[in-house]
């Protein structure tokens, strides 16, 4: 009797082989394929005297930090010119989840359309992630001279990434709610550059009083931490206009008498900025749902010189993917952060309260 199982003849062994060849070449295939396609489909790198260095594959970070000081910086002349000449054609463009008026004026529009175009024009090979939305048949012909400022030459060595793994975040007016009451000095423009979700570059660019803040990731900054922070009793930064329930977590994790300021520019309230209107604190927290246009810049900023953002939970905040932050944030710089979190009253708890 024949023994039991399987056995295969030569020719069955052949054509299975043939088969599994057969599979990995379609799947293979369909890699290169993919590939191939994505160079297709990316605007090829402007080459010539005004094209981005490197090939369309891959991007100077440099070379973005210069062109995203430089956006910042003429978004923020629309801002200011819309403020000075007055008519801010003001609009109310949603509401928030906790039922806040979202606004929209002439001022934001007109700096994002500065600061989406000088970008793109020089990095077409990037995914550029904008607050306000880019008119599609809006065809601004602006072009970008390459020169990169002296203090960021000095600071700053080139260093390319793939241009795939590069998310730009724009905030063409951050505090769009105080800008429309004149609390003119609150009032940032703000560009991030994210590799691979982690924030890299930030810039944050105050209009009114032309001071602008830049930092890299292993590079070097224009801006550095303050020498002496309060970590006891902490002065705490919120927002001004998006509150939510941030004093009560303030007070149940540092005490009735914790300092509470609500304002603009809150990073920056951390640091040691040479600009008379600032504000100082020593920690920043906000509890409520928030976009990642308005706190990549200062994640970026804050990481460069050694600090941290987090959710309130401690995850770092990847900027890539969804416009939004869910998990709240603490900010904070040359103090024990995680110690500062598991401070923080449990979130679920205080929302029931
Ligand atoms: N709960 C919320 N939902 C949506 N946006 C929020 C928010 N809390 C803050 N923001 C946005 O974050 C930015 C900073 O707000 P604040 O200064 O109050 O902290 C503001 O955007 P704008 O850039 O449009 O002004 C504000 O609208
Ligand atoms: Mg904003």
């Amino acid at each position: 009797m024949a023994p039991m199982g399987i056995r295969l003849s030569p020719l069955g062994m052949a054509v299975f082989c043939l088969l599994g060849l057969g599979v990995l070449y379609h799947l293979y295939s369909g890699f290169l394929a993919g590939r191939f396609a994505f160079f297709m489909l990316s605007e090829p790198a402007a080459g010539g005297p005004e094209g981005p260095r490197g090939s369309a594959a891959s991007v100077d970070l440099r070379e973005l930090l210069a062109v995203s000081v430089l956006a910042a910086v003429r978004g923020g002349k629309e801002v200011r010119r819309v403020r000075e000449g007055n008519v801010l054609n003001e609009k109310a463009k949603g509401k928030t989840r906790e039922g806040a008026e979202e606004k929209l004026t002439s001022g934001d529009l007109l700096s994002n359309r500065r600061m989406f175009h000088l970008l793109r024009a020089a990095f077409p090979t990037v995914q550029i992630n904008s607050e306000e939305r880019v008119d599609a048949a809006d065809q601004e012909t602006v072009s970008w001279d390459r020169s990169i400022p002296e203090d960021i030459k000095e600071k700053i060595q080139p260093k390319e990434v793939p241009a795939e793994s590069v998310t730009v975040w724009i905030d063409p007016l951050d505090a769009t709610q105080e800008y429309t009451e004149d609390l003119r000095q609150y009032v940032t423009t703000m560009v991030c550059v994210a590799v691979n979700g982690k924030p890299v570059i930030g810039v944050i660019h105050k209009p009114f009083s032309e001071y602008t803040a830049w930092a890299m990731v292993d590079g070097g900054s224009n801006v550095k931490a303050r020498s002496l922070y309060n970590e006891k009793t902490p002065r705490i930064i919120v927002s001004r206009s998006h509150a939510g329930k941030v004093e009560q977590v303030a007070r149940q994790t540092f005490g009735n008498k914790t300092v509470i300021i609500p304002a603009g520019y809150k990073v920056l309230a951390l640091l040691d900025v040479a600009d008379k209107n600032q504000e100082e604190a020593d920690v920043y927290i906000h509890v409520t749902y928030i976009k990642k246009w308005d706190i990549c810049a200062g994640n970026a900023v804050l990481r460069a010189l050694g600090g941290h953002m987090t959710t309130l939970t401690g995850e770092e905040i990847s900027y890539t993917g969804s416009d939004g932050n869910e998990g709240g944030l603490i900010a904070s710089i040359n103090m024990d952060h995680k110690a500062l979190i598991e401070k923080l009253p449990d979130l679920e708890k205080t929302s029931h309260k």
